[in-house]
């Protein structure tokens, strides 16, 4: 068999806040997997992981405002077709493989998909793995988009299991057997912070992607119809002026007190009253992490920036809360 010179395409999926950017920044750390040109597709109108990925910006593209398996897909086409026109005349530099980072609710089966249908596609990239992510401490979240979810790991021939260092034993079980009644054929791994062994996305896998069958699927999938709730949504909030840290603490606290179960993602970058570096904020659900200040010469957006999808939330109440603490406040 001559070798396989088409270029590897990874695709990385997994529901809204599981993990993927943090598990990308660590393997494209890796000298084995350093050499990728990264794809990140994110819901919010205003894209934020691109900012966290901390790679150069000509080996990072961002496809925001969308979602790959439905609006974006011929965007992600074109995207393709366009960066082989671009690496043959010599305007990109050289990368090994592309990671597609699809947003946390998009099906990544169309996007596979795309990577077979398309003749032209196919002749320049291959398909060589679809990781999905599952966050085993957010079982909660899940159920808010089941049908995603548990397309996410139909499709993939690699799930991970992550946040195991939050997770019950429990919870890690319940996440297994979740995962098996979906897809009894990807291989496992339970990984915390992104620490997985590389050669698994490292090396050319033999696998093939195909559409799974009902009986693969359990059945389960089936008897679903909609991928994409509808209760679920996006808006972004910008503050055009420095923000008080400890009122702005206290407006993510009470949030999470009265509707953590429906805050599905929450992340930004804020610029803080007095405070040279801008810092990311981020959290799923009723976690939230610490507040980071972003690295020296990091990128990031000149207003502070905070995107949200919740579930059956409504953006003028959110405002609301922020706008009657801040007048009480004064
Ligand atoms: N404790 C803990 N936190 C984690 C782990 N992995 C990720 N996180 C945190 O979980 C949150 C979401 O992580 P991301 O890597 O941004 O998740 P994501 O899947 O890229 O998120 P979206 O793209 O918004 O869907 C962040 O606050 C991370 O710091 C982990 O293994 N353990």
């Amino acid at each position: 068999m001559p070798k396989d010179a088409r270029v590897p395409v990874i695709v990385v999926s997994g529901f809204l806040g599981s993990g993927k950017t943090t598990l990308l920044k660590k393997v494209l750390a890796t000298p084995e997997l350093s050499d990728s040109l990264m794809i990140v597709n994110e819901i919010g109108e205003i894209g934020i992981d691109h900012h966290l990925l901390e790679k150069s910006d000509d080996r990072t593209v961002l496809l925001d405002n969308g979602c790959l398996c439905c609006q974006l897909r011929g965007d992600l086409q074109e995207l393709l077709v366009d960066i082989t026109l671009r690496r043959r005349r010599g305007e990109l530099p050289g990368f090994d493989r592309v990671i597609v980072e699809t947003s946390g609710l998009a099906d990544p089966g169309p996007v596979a998909q795309t990577l077979y249908s398309d003749a032209p596609l196919a002749r320049d990239y291959r398909l060589a793995h679809v990781v999905a992510l599952v966050d085993a401490n957010n079982a909660e979240g899940r159920r808010a988009a089941p049908v995603i979810a548990s397309r996410q790991v139909a499709a993939a021939d690699l799930v991970i299991v992550t946040k195991t260092d939050l997770a019950t034993q429990d919870q890690v079980a319940e996440s297994l057997d979740w995962i098996n009644t979906i897809n009894g054929f990807a291989r496992r791994e339970i990984a915390s912070h992104g620490d997985i062994d590389i050669a698994l996305l490292a090396g050319v896998s033999p696998f093939a992607w195909q559409e799974p069958t009902e009986t693969e699927q359990g059945g389960y999938l089936g008897s679903l119809l909609t991928p994409h709730p509808r209760d679920v949504t996006s808006f972004t909030l910008t503050f055009n002026e420095p923000l008080p840290r400890e009122l702005f603490q206290d407006f993510l606290d009470i949030l999470v007190r009265l509707r953590g179960a429906d805050l599905l993602r929450v992340k930004g970058i804020l610029h803080f009253e007095g405070e040279a570096a801008p810092v990311l904020v981020q959290g799923v659900c009723h976690v939230f992490d610490k507040h980071v200040a972003l690295a020296k010469g990091a990128s990031a957006p000149d207003q502070s920036t905070l995107v949200f999808i919740v579930r059956a939330l409504a953006r003028k109440d959110i405002e609301s809360l922020w706008l009657s603490l801040l007048s009480l406040s004064r």
